[in-house]
């Protein structure tokens, strides 16, 4: 069983919501991406996703374009991030998730970045430029080495999409709550609570909804519809102001028993 299977397992057993945060490997040097997963994992992230920089994010807003940037200049490469993550994993028991569109796959290769990512100790993977319609360009190699494929659900997602995606797969589904890029939002459509319900009411994966989380609030009121939620933008501000205090209100809010 993959590690992404066992905690959501546990996490439904023992009635806990999932925080899974967003870092840009990279940005501020390679060398800072095993302090990030370190501090994030003892502060009780559940999982972590790690972007992979790429010069053409078109998903994402500012904040996590100029992170990407701030990597790229670096010179970090695909394969350092990998061969990086292969020795942090032995102290990082928490499941690890590559975010990364397909262009930087494509050019590595599908098959050996997916033996690659398998052998460094990642766990999932979401790219979010790859429909379900053309998975099955790498589905075949992920599902050889049991990295699980993350697929996201998107606020305009008809009832029987939905029910496609969240057939597929054993890790959990990312309902998207905002139209739109990655970042911070004061408020969510007034339907979200509807949408994310309906999604829970036809996946059998958990679920969790990420775009636009900022505080604490956001994160006590949208676990009340799933079962967990991801933040980027926020976690990434927070790191540039070394506020992590601020991060651990944000998963603390996690554990809040909820209304
Ligand atoms: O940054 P936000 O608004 O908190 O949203 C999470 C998001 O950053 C993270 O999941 C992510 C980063 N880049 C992406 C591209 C597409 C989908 C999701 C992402």
């Amino acid at each position: 069983m993959n590690r992404i299977e066992k905690v959501f397992k546990t996490m439904k057993v023992e009635g806990r919501k999932a925080f899974v945060p967003y870092v840009m490997a990279g940005d501020g040097g390679l060398a800072s991406l095993k302090e990030k997963l370190v501090f994030l994992q003892e502060a009780g992230a559940t999982a972590i996703e790690i972007g992979i920089p790429f010069s053409d994010p078109v998903a994402d807003g500012p904040v996590i374009q100029e992170a990407g940037i701030r990597a790229l200049n670096t010179g970090v490469t695909l394969q350092e991030i990998v061969d990086c993550i292969r020795e942090i994993r032995p102290i990082i028991h928490i499941p690890l998730i590559f975010m990364t569109y397909m262009n930087p796959l494509l050019a590595y290769g599908l098959e050996r970045f997916s033996r690659d990512i398998q052998t460094s100790g990642i766990d999932g993977l979401i790219i979010p430029d790859l429909p379900i319609e053309e998975e099955e360009i790498i589905t075949a190699y992920l599902d050889e080495v049991k990295i699980e494929l993350i697929r996201l659900v998107t606020l305009q997602s008809p009832i029987e999409r939905m029910e496609e995606i969240t057939k597929r797969g054993k890790g959990f589904v990312y309902a998207v709550t905002v139209n739109g890029i990655t970042g911070t939002r004061a408020q969510f459509a007034t339907h979200l609570s509807s949408h994310l319900k309906k999604i829970k009411s036809v996946s059998p994966l958990p679920v969790l909804a990420g775009f636009g989380i900022s505080t604490p609030e956001h994160v006590e009121e949208i676990l009340k519809y799933c079962d967990g939620v991801i933040v980027g933008t926020k976690i990434i501000e927070l790191m540039e102001a070394g506020n992590y205090e601020h991060i651990r209100a944000l998963i603390d809010a996690t554990k809040l028993p909820i209304a």
